[in-house]
């Protein structure tokens, strides 16, 4: 039998059409990208609301991704393939390793598990138990998220822990807003299915969702690796801030910039902002957007 790429389709969460690279092999079609540029591939599993990892190959016997139980892994497939283009397209990253690494994922993983994950090696995905979260790969903005950690891993490294941890966790939601190119919310997509209008956070009111965007209101914390998903909101309303004055064009190039050449493993706010205004002058001189930069991070009491 002849074996291959082969080009599927399938329904996301939202019940959108989308297309797929998949892999004919043995006479089923698997969630299996060979067609980028990448030494590994783009790969998508699911562990059937188990929690051992990477559990079972996505397949299909028809090339058809289109049951309700495939929504999940439609999304994570092709957003994890349109987050690597980002990172190709706008910067020449070759996947979150910039070494071309296989891009893996994992749907239903645990009993309408709330929450979603990249464990070091792969990304994780719940299914949401339908009134908090429907399933978070339905949410570009939480795949990017996600792919985010691993680029922070193999570039800064930033520990999940305090400032550190809490930069670690804004860089991640505003690349989400730079990959989505939408909103200034994550997980809209798949936060509170019964309700719209919200989201899990916001990068222009942080505070509408429970978190500082201000020094003065840094909290103090054990909980969370010291609160990392709290304190991100300082960070993320100075990316707002950036976005807002220079155009997330400009914007992209100096955090991309600043995560791969500046940031170290214990970077702070403080360090950000330098990082970030380090990278404006390397880009585009003592001008505008070094301005905006340093107006950005003191807005929010960084200095
Ligand atoms: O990647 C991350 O930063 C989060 C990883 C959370 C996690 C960490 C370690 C083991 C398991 C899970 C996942 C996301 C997150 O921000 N989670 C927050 C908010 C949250 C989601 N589901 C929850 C359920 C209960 C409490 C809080 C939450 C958290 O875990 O705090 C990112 C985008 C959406 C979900
Ligand atoms: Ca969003
Ligand atoms: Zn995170």
């Amino acid at each position: 039998t002849d074996a291959g790429a082969a080009s599927g389709y399938g329904y996301g969460v939202l019940g959108d059409y989308k297309e797929l690279n998949t892999y004919l092999s043995n006479g089923s079609y698997f969630l299996y990208d060979v067609t980028n540029p990448m030494n590994g591939v783009i790969e998508t599993f699911t562990a059937e609301n188990g929690t051992y990892l990477p559990g079972y190959r996505s397949s299909d016997s028809n090339n058809a991704f289109t049951s309700g139980n495939q929504a999940a892994a439609v999304d994570a497939h092709a957003y994890a393939d349109q987050t690597y283009d980002y990172f190709y397209n706008t910067f020449g990253r070759n996947s979150y390793d910039g070494n071309g690494s296989s891009i893996r994922s994992t749907v239903h993983y645990g009993s309408n598990y709330n929450n979603a994950f990249w464990n070091g090696q792969q990304m994780v995905y719940g299914d949401g138990d339908g009134s908090t979260f429907a399933p978070l790969s339905g949410a570009l903005d939480i795949v990017a998220h996600e792919l985010t950690h691993a680029v922070t891993d193999y570039s800064a490294g930033l520990v999940y822990q305090d400032q550190p941890g809490a930069l670690n966790e804004s860089l991640s939601d505003v690349f989400s807003v730079f990959v989505e190119r939408e909103d200034y919310l994550l997980g809209e997509d798949a936060y509170t299915p019964r309700r719209s209008g919200d989201a899990l956070r916001s990068l222009s009111n942080p505070p509408a969702y429970g978190q500082p965007e201000h020094m003065d209101d840094y909290v103090y914390t054990n909980a969370d690796n010291g609160g990392v998903h709290t304190n991100s909101g300082i960070p993320n309303k100075a990316g707002y801030n950036t976005i807002e004055s220079i155009g997330v064009a400009k914007a992209e190039k100096i955090y991309y910039r600043a995560l791969t050449v500046y940031l170290g493993a214990y970077s702070n706010f403080s360090d950000a902002r330098a990082a970030l205004l380090q990278s404006a002058a390397d880009l585009y001189g003592n001008g505008s957007e070094y301005d905006a930069v340093a107006n950005a991070w003191s807005n929010v009491g960084v200095y």
